[in-house]
């Protein structure tokens, strides 16, 4: 006892009254929301996408990672989690996300929230879909970092007009969301629906006081309203949006919900200010990658040219400090911010800040880290690293070590000469229009897995019909053999069975019945669809930098094994 409160930093009487009741996790606050909140409300604050199997893979990707510490590292006063974002300094790299309706939570709400982030010097990422307004808010909570994140919706002048009532609010920049052409299918909230109580509404939406402000778009009846918004959402939407919105604004402009290298290439190429890799916590396409799975290929892929940023799972510090050390940016938290405002209103989202604040600290100095400076691709490995040194060891397989988290940002690529990466080139290529080999492991892997998606109607050798695409192919010469129809062929190679790679915002645009996967319907063009292939296979190429191919590696070791 003695000892413990020797090595126990100092706490805040934040954190020192959550533990006085109870709470000394976010799980904790979880728990304790589901034990004092509406069911219906829980249900929207925890669902995710149909089965919600990213949900679950948000938070499996996480402890799939192992944190490699460092010592002896003479970590002196010099202790700091401020992080700079677009010239704006914050305390701690760890914002709130857009959470809509929060009042559903808490009558305070996004208030609450904002106050919040302020007390820790955080961003507040408003939702378009708040139930406080844009100006309610900003005259509430002046102070607050403040970010608002938007759709681009079908009626343009709509989000004109909510561009500029950001802006006149002094909000700081402008988060939009790419991965919604259309609402998440929820089948908690189908199960147990959530009937909007008469005082929470979309705010922004709201004729009179706080909504109108210069908007004569705006309606009135609560849950109307949501059905007017939802439909908005636009799914024939292509970057050209992303550029239409920067053109109209000074503000900089983050585009939220990319899970794809494809699609952060073209977002830095659209010029974009930052991106945030996320799978909206799971809740709209379900078997998505895990947004922490993804990092790796989208900070190697863009490098310094935009800010990188991560939301999706987060709930404890390690999971900051991992997401911070593969190379993000900033992360963001949605539910967990949300569990302590349902549990305690402003002081329950200071409480949860406070935790996983503690957390980061904690794992940082105990790895060795003064500074978010510190922080390295170095401190993280796959457990399968670590598990499975045989697979690590194999001659054929050791570009898989380490290489999987080491961007070119932190070093240069290492070629192992008996073993073919696929690399830049090849992606850029399969993206120009078909790759024969693809996503093929090594020897002694009982499976191959091949991810190809096919699209029977477009010809070849016309290139993508994307303009994006077409941009990006100028850069580079092509060097693998092409085969028609294939086209769209690996955006990451040896993709684990079963999971849908999203194509954010339609590369090939979508026209009607767009799905949240970025396909085109069946009616529109004949076949795009994802087909997976397992067959037998001796050496092939090897894929290197992608953590799915660590997850098959152990697959795999375990067959040879057995
Ligand atoms: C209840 C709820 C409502 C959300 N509403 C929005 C929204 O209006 N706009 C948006 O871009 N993301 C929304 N999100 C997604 C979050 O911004 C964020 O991507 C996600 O919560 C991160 O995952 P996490 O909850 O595991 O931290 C919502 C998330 C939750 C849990």
């Amino acid at each position: 006892m003695v000892l413990d409160q020797f090595f126990r930093t100092k706490r805040s009487p934040a954190l020192t009254e959550s533990l006085r009741c109870g709470l000394a996790s976010v799980s904790d606050y979880e728990r304790r929301m589901c034990d004092t909140a509406d069911s219906s409300v829980v249900d929207y604050c925890r669902g995710g996408a149909a089965s919600e199997r990213t949900v679950t893979q948000n938070r499996a990707a996480f402890d799939r990672l192992i944190i490699r510490p460092r010592c002896l590292q003479r970590i002196g006063g010099s202790r700091s989690l401020e992080v700079t974002s677009f010239g704006i300094s914050y305390r701690m790299p760890i914002g709130i996300a857009p959470v809509a309706l929060q009042c559903l939570a808490h009558p305070e709400g996004e208030k609450a929230m904002a106050r919040a982030a302020r007390t820790f010097g955080v961003p507040f990422v408003l939702s378009v879909l708040s139930s406080v307004s844009i100006e309610e808010l900003a005259e509430a909570v002046p102070r607050a970092p403040k970010w608002f994140q938007l759709y681009v919706f079908k009626d343009r002048e709509l989000t004109e007009c909510l561009v500029r009532r950001a802006e006149k609010a002094r909000f700081r920049a402008l988060v939009v969301c790419v991965d919604t052409p259309a609402p998440g299918l929820s089948r908690s909230e189908r199960r147990n629906p959530l009937t909007l109580p008469a005082k929470v509404t979309c705010a922004n939406f709201v004729p009179n006081g706080n909504g109108s402000n210069g908007s004569n778009k705006a309606k009135s009846c609560s849950a109307s309203v949501l059905d007017y918004v939802r439909s908005q959402l636009d799914p024939s939407l292509g970057w050209d949006a992303i550029r239409w919105l920067m053109s109209i604004t000074s503000l900089p402009v983050i585009v939220k919900g990319i899970l794809n290298r494809a699609d952060a290439l073209i977002a830095a190429d659209v010029g974009v200010h930052g991106l945030i890799v996320s799978n909206s916590g799971g809740r709209q396409l379900d078997y998505a990658p895990a947004a922490i799975e993804v990092l790796p290929e989208i900070v190697h892929a863009v490098g310094n040219r935009v800010e990188v940023m991560l939301d999706s799972g987060v709930s404890q510090g390690t999971d900051a400090f991992k997401a911070l050390a593969i190379g993000a940016r900033m992360v963001f938290v949605g539910r967990a911010a949300v569990y302590g405002l349902a549990v305690n209103g402003q002081r329950g989202v200071e409480e949860v800040l406070d935790i996983l604040k503690t957390e980061l600290e904690s794992t940082m100095l105990n790895a060795g880290c003064g500074t978010l400076a510190d922080l390295t691709p170095q401190h993280v490995c796959h457990e399968v690293q670590l598990y499975y040194p045989a697979v690590a060891a194999d001659p054929l397989r050791r570009s898989w070590r380490g290489e999987s988290f080491r961007s070119d940002r932190y070093r240069s690529r290492d070629r192992q000469s008996n073993t073919e990466t696929f690399d830049e080139e090849t992606l850029q290529d399969a993206e120009r229009g078909g790759v024969e080999h693809v996503g093929t492991r090594a020897e002694n892997v009982s499976e191959r897995v091949t991810f190809q998606q096919r699209s029977v109607d477009t010809p070849i050798s016309d290139g993508p019909a994307c303009p994006e695409v077409k941009h990006l192919l100028t850069k580079v010469a092509p060097t693998v053999v092409h085969h028609p129809p294939y086209r769209n062929v690996p955006l990451q190679l040896s993709v684990p069975r079963g999971i849908f790679r999203s194509n954010t915002n339609n590369l090939t645009k979508c026209n009607g019945n767009a799905t949240t996967s970025g396909c085109p319907s069946e009616g529109n063009v004949k076949t795009a669809r994802t087909v997976i292939n397992r067959k037998d296979f001796s050496s092939r190429r090897v894929k290197s930098h992608s953590m799915h191919n660590l997850i098959a590696a152990e697959n795999a070791e375990r067959s040879y094994n057995n």
